[in-house]
């Protein structure tokens, strides 16, 4: 049954939150703090569900309750769209399937849904297994200089890799270190034009971050119609990729395929969201294991336990399930994607409040990852929190490092088979030292990034 509300209704209004200024509410505060340091300091203050002024009747409600949270992307998640707090991303992702919505984003994730199935991946994990292989020769190199790795640059340029030739059947390396810098700086202007929402000024301002994001989107282009072109030479018994099943994709009414500007779309969202993601949680995953060798013993004991000689199998991978505890945690620390929001389409209850039409609205992953109601010694690092039993007692929503629902991550098997079987072969290689003395805090942009390098030393193996 849908109530009608006005947005000024009593409930709505009775909802917790920091005052504003009248035209602009908090977006000076949010602008000089940023907009995560912002919600830190407001969620601690207001707790589960607060609303921030953004000028005018308009406000930010923000959860990170998993009630709520499970309503938005479970229970009701027909009456809850991706909106407006997509559009900073929009000029980068286009209309792909991270922001498309409606009958077209069903129809486009069904024509990507194959390429992620366990066939594909089952093909696709020796392939992984290679480029890790290649990264661990150069850094045999390395080890005997005694040098120093920034492991995220590292792992970044290993993920891209990985990408580059599991989804589109190419080689990407000699792009690496210019898509790498693109994809940083079009994510963290993007992120920038989220803190500033309606203040943002419009691309075609040539102010140095709207040319600095132009500037990265000119270089995605290039590469991402490369790609295409370089598949469309290679024709159709080229192999079986993400990409190839994009471009055979054939409209069920009109038999048209899609435009040179929806597969770049469809293909800079993959290429985006597959890379940036995993490479965090692989980098996140050396720096936790370096600081708890308790953890990394047991991890380095569950891969020897494997004997691998070659790459490993999804089998192989199948059987590393305190590995995978170990994902989790830091996937619960630092989800890469701290928050998401949706407009409500009609009026709602979340968490016993009335939300009117139209509410926008931001839940957050991260927080509710550190919620101490179903989180003990939410900082914490403790990988045992993701025995199964425990997950079985634990609110199904209270870990959402993929989101949920219909729209959750298309890429998570994925993921998580990368994951393992890069982490199985650097272990089985290397030990790695943190270099002492670093304290490595988040940087929060579109995703949550070291505040700094993170510095290691190779060892061998002590196999
Ligand atoms: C640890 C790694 C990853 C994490 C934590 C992660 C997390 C997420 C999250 C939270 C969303 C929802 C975003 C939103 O709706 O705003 C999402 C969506 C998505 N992810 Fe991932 N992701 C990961 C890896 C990947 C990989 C490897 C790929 C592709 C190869 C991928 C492709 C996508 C796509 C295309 C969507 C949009 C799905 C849709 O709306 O239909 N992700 N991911």
């Amino acid at each position: 049954m849908n109530t009608i509300l006005h947005p000024r209704s009593e409930q709505l209004l009775r909802l917790p939150g920091p005052a504003g200024y009248p035209l602009v509410g908090a977006l000076p505060a949010i602008l000089r703090e940023g907009i995560f340091e912002y919600v830190e300091r407001c969620w601690r203050e207001y707790g589960d569900f607060f609303q921030i002024p953004t000028g005018g009747r308009s406000r930010i409600i923000f959860t990170a309750h998993p009630d709520a949270i499970e309503r938005i992307l479970h229970t009701r998640v027909d009456n809850y769209y991706k909106g407006k707090g997509y559009d900073p991303i929009r000029p980068l992702l286009g209309n792909g399937l991270v922001t498309s919505t409606g009958d077209f984003w069903v129809r486009q994730r069904k024509l990507t849904q194959p390429a992620f199935h366990m066939d594909n991946l089952r093909r696709m994990v020796p392939v992984m297994a290679r480029c890790v292989e290649d990264m661990l020769g150069e850094w045999e190199a390395r080890r005997r200089d005694d040098a120093v790795l920034d492991l995220h640059a590292e792992i970044m340029h290993l993920t891209q890799r990985i990408v580059g030739f599991t989804l589109f059947g190419m080689d990407l390396s000699d792009r690496e270190a210019a898509s790498s810098r693109a994809v940083t700086d079009s994510l963290e202007i993007a992120g920038q034009r989220m803190n500033r929402g309606a203040m943002a000024l419009p691309l075609a301002v040539p102010t140095p971050a709207n040319l600095r994001f132009r500037r990265a989107l000119r270089t995605l282009d290039g590469i991402v119609y490369d790609i295409i072109g370089h598949a469309r030479k290679a024709g159709p018994e080229a192999q079986p990729t993400l990409l190839r099943l994009l471009m055979e994709a054939r409209d069920d009414g009109t038999g048209d395929g899609m435009s040179d500007r929806q597969l770049r779309d469809e293909i800079v969202t993959q290429y985006v969201a597959g890379h940036e993601t995993t490479a965090l949680i692989l980098t996140w995953t050396l720096w936790f294991l370096g600081r708890h060798p308790d953890v990394y013993a047991k991890v380095r004991e569950e891969v020897a336990g494997l004997g691998l000689t070659g790459a490993p199998t999804i089998e192989d991978l199948d059987r590393l399930t305190y590995t995978r505890m170990v994902f989790d945690e830091v996937m619960r620390l630092r989800p890469p994607i701290w928050a998401q929001t949706r407009v409500a389409r009609e009026d709602d209850v979340l968490l016993a409040r009335r939300i009117p039409a139209g509410s926008f609205i931001m839940f957050s992953a991260y927080f509710c990852h550190h919620h101490p109601a179903f989180w003990d010694e939410p900082t914490a690092f403790r990988p045992e929190r993701f025995a199964p039993e425990r997950v079985r007692a634990r609110h199904r929503y209270a870990h959402i490092p993929f989101s949920a629902g219909p729209r959750a991550c298309i890429g998570k098997r994925y993921a998580l088979y990368e994951l393992s079987t890069a982490l199985a072969l650097i272990l089985s290689r290397f030990r790695i030292e943190l270099l002492p003395g670093q304290d490595v805090g988040i940087r929060p942009t579109a995703t949550v990034h070291p505040d700094r390098p993170i510095y290691a030393r190779l060892r061998r193996s002590d196999r």
